[in-house]
C-alpha cells in the first residue's frame, strides 16, 4: 500500500522536510517530524545501504514521504546512473507518497513512471541549476515537459547569488501557474527570502532541513520555514 496521500495546492504550500545525513533520519521522533514539517524528504542518493535497509523513515507514521534519488549532474551524491536511481525508488514503492524525478531523467527513467502510474502514486520532475537563474523560457519548457509526462508538479531550484533582477521573473513564473503546480525555490545567500516569498505566491513545495545538515546551498531548517509559511499571507487565486 503507498503512503499518506498529498494534495499540492497553490493556496496550500507544504513545508518539506529534508535529511541531509542519517544519524538524524534514525534519531528524530514522529511526533518532531510532524511538527516541523507537512511532509519528509528522503535523499536516497545521500544514505549508505545499511540506513536503506533499516528504513528508519517506517517510523514517520504521521508524516507523508517523498523519495529522491538524484542524478548525478543536478546535484546528486554518488553519480548513480538511471537503472540504479530507478531501483532505489522501486524499494520503497509500499512507503511512498511522492516521488521526485529530474526533467532530464524522465526518457530514461520510463519504467519506473510507468510503475508509479499504474500503482496511482504521484510524482514530481524537477530541475537544478547550482550556477545560475536560467531564462524563464528554459523553466517555461521544462514545466511542459513535466506536465506532458504525467508529473504532478514541476519543481525547479536555482542559484540566485546576489542577482535581484531574477527575483521578479521567478516571482511572476510562480505566480502565474495557477493551470498547473509549481515548486520553486531559490539556493545560495537569498534562499531563505525566496522561499518564504515563493511559498506565498504560490509555490506547492517547499525544501527545509531536518537536523544540522541541509541538502541545498541557503536551505534554512524545515521548522523554521514552516512557522515563516504559516504566518505570512497567501497570494488570493488569480491574483498575479
Ligand atoms: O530538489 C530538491 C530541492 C533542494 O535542492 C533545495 O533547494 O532545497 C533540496 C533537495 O534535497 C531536493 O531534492
Amino acid at each position: 500500500m503507498p503512503g499518506l496521500p498529498i494534495r499540492l495546492r497553490s493556496s496550500h504550500p507544504l513545508t518539506v522536510g529534508s535529511f541531509g545525513n542519517a544519524d538524524t533520519l534514525r534519531s528524530i521522533s514522529a511526533s518532531e517530524i510532524a511538527d516541523s514539517c507537512d511532509l519528509v524528504e528522503i535523499r536516497l542518493d545521500l544514505l549508505d545501504a545499511a540506513t536503506r535497509h533499516d528504513a528508519p523513515w517506517r517510523n514517520f507514521t504521521q508524516s507523508p514521504i517523498l523519495f529522491t534519488a538524484r542524478r548525478g549532474s543536478e546535484g546528486g551524491t554518488g553519480d548513480l546512473d538511471a537503472d540504479t536511481r530507478m531501483a532505489l525508488l522501486s524499494e520503497q514503492l509500499d512507503d511512498t507518497s511522492l516521488i521526485d524525478i529530474e526533467v532530464a531523467s524522465i526518457a530514461e527513467m520510463q519504467p519506473l513512471i510507468k510503475r508509479l502510474k499504474e500503482l496511482d502514486i504521484p510524482w514530481i520532475a524537477s530541475f537544478h541549476d547550482f550556477h545560475g537563474v536560467p531564462e524563464i523560457a528554459q523553466l517555461q519548457a521544462a514545466k511542459m515537459k513535466a506536465r506532458e509526462a504525467g508529473a504532478a508538479a514541476f519543481k525547479a531550484a536555482t542559484e540566485l547569488g546576489w542577482d535581484l533582477a531574477s527575483i521578479g521573473p521567478l516571482a511572476h513564473f510562480v505566480a502565474n501557474s495557477d493551470d498547473y503546480p509549481i515548486s520553486l525555490m531559490g539556493m545560495g545567500p537569498l534562499a531563505p527570502a525566496s522561499r518564504v516569498m515563493f511559498a506565498q505566491l504560490g509555490s506547492v513545495l517547499n525544501y527545509g532541513y531536518v537536523g544540522n545538515t541541509p541538502t541545498a546551498p541557503g536551505q534554512w531548517s524545515a521548522r523554521q520555514l514552516h512557522e515563516a509559511i504559516q504566518h505570512v499571507q497567501k497570494r488570493p487565486p488569480g491574483q498575479a
